[in-house]
């Protein structure tokens, strides 16, 4: 039996201030959940690690803080990503609205390549009643963007698995496609366009 690959993926979620980023983290990594809310002052790693056909999947999730005077700094970790989850609250709509700047700031800062660069929408906080975005509003926009949406709640344990392992698959799919093309690219070199050996 062959013995399975290993993978390190790096992924963030990012979004407006209290949306339920740490919470949907908690839920995902520690199955937990609590009411009480502690801000994230800059950011914050939790790693979790998971098995997609034939890889295992070491995930790095960088959390971040909402905050607007954490927003630059939040930015540095977009890069080397390789993956991003976009999270608003169904009942805050500036928090839906707020989501095509934070996706702009995420693009701006990622290296375009052949495949796109992978995201998923999660609305949170579906167990609360007063909504302010309607469902087929923010299924809207991600259709446009070809972003997949998930309704969530990080406190009734609703899709929040489904959207994290969605994101690592895409993930996974795209770091392999762009090995293989560096390998590809490798072989491609004639001699003289191998790097020179320093050795004497
Ligand atoms: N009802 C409900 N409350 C939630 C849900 N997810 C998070 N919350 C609550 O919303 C508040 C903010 O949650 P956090 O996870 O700290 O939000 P955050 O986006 O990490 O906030 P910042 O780090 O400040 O940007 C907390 O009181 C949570 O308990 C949910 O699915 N449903
Ligand atoms: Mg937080």
């Amino acid at each position: 039996m062959n013995p399975r690959k290993k993978v390190d993926l790096k992924l963030i979620i990012i979004g407006a201030l209290g949306v339920g980023k740490t919470s949907l983290l908690h839920r995902y990594v520690h199955k937990t959940f609590y009411e009480d809310y502690q801000t994230t002052l800059g950011a914050s790693i939790l790693s979790k690690i998971i098995i997609l056909e034939d890889t295992t999947l070491k995930l790095q999730i960088w959390d971040t803080g909402g905050q607007e005077r954490f927003r630059s700094m939040v930015s540095t970790f977009y890069k080397g990503s390789d993956g991003c989850v976009l999270a608003f609250d169904v009942t805050d709509l500036e928090s839906f609205e707020a989501l095509e700047t934070w996706r702009g700031d995420v693009l701006a800062k990622t290296i375009p390549m052949e495949q796109p660069y992978p995201m998923v929408v999660l609305g949170n906080k579906i167990d609360l009643e007063d909504r302010q975005v309607p469902q087929e509003v923010a299924q809207g926009w991600c259709k446009e963007k070809d972003i997949p949406y998930f309704e969530v709640s990080a406190k009734n344990d609703i899709n929040v698995v489904q959207a994290f392992e969605m994101l690592a698959s895409r993930a996974l799919s795209r770091y392999r496609s762009i090995l293989e093309s560096y390998l590809t690219d490798s072989i491609k070199l004639s001699p003289e366009d191998q790097p020179k050996s320093r050795c004497c």
